[in-house]
């Protein structure tokens, strides 16, 4: 998959982060303090991953910041992005089955490398629910403005 990758620190499991999803096949759009030329604030970087998701540029993205916070606000402010802030594999695989979340927000600072090898297991495995109350749950939040 092609997954947009945002972190406003190098710190914490940026890195990893990076490493993880390319050992793994991924294609890696890195954005915020993951390269040279970008802008390095959670809110900048966290939505321009969320729009190459929303503009079909990405198939997912990966928005990071020192709590998770910040990037999952800023994210979910791009219309057809459901980010989901998540700090183990449980809440992951629910955020796919039931939210048809296309955005994973992690905290830099919560998730160490173990951890995080978990949330992309269940995360990257999840797949949305076709349960017709699921599916109505989630139009519903594609449509409240
Ligand atoms: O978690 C965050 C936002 O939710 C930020 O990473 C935290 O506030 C630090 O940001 P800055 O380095 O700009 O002070």
């Amino acid at each position: 998959m092609r997954i947009a990758v945002a972190a406003d620190s190098p710190d914490g499991i940026a890195a990893v982060l990076v490493d993880e999803l390319t050992r793994r096949g991924h294609q890696v759009r890195p954005y915020g303090a993951l390269r040279a030329d970008d802008r390095a604030d959670w809110a900048w970087c966290a939505e321009a991953a969320a729009r190459d998701v929303a503009d079909g540029r990405a198939d997912q993205a990966v928005v990071c910041c020192w709590t998770g916070t910040g990037a999952s606000i800023a994210a979910n402010k791009v219309p057809g992005v459901r980010a989901a802030l998540c700090a183990d594999a449980y809440t992951a695989d629910g955020a796919r089955r039931w939210n048809d979340a296309n955005v994973l927000a992690l905290s830099l600072r919560v998730v160490s490398a173990p951890l995080l090898g978990e949330i992309l297991d269940a995360w990257l495995a999840g797949a949305p629910s076709a349960e017709p109350e699921d599916r109505a749950n989630i139009a519903h939040t594609g449509e409240i403005r």
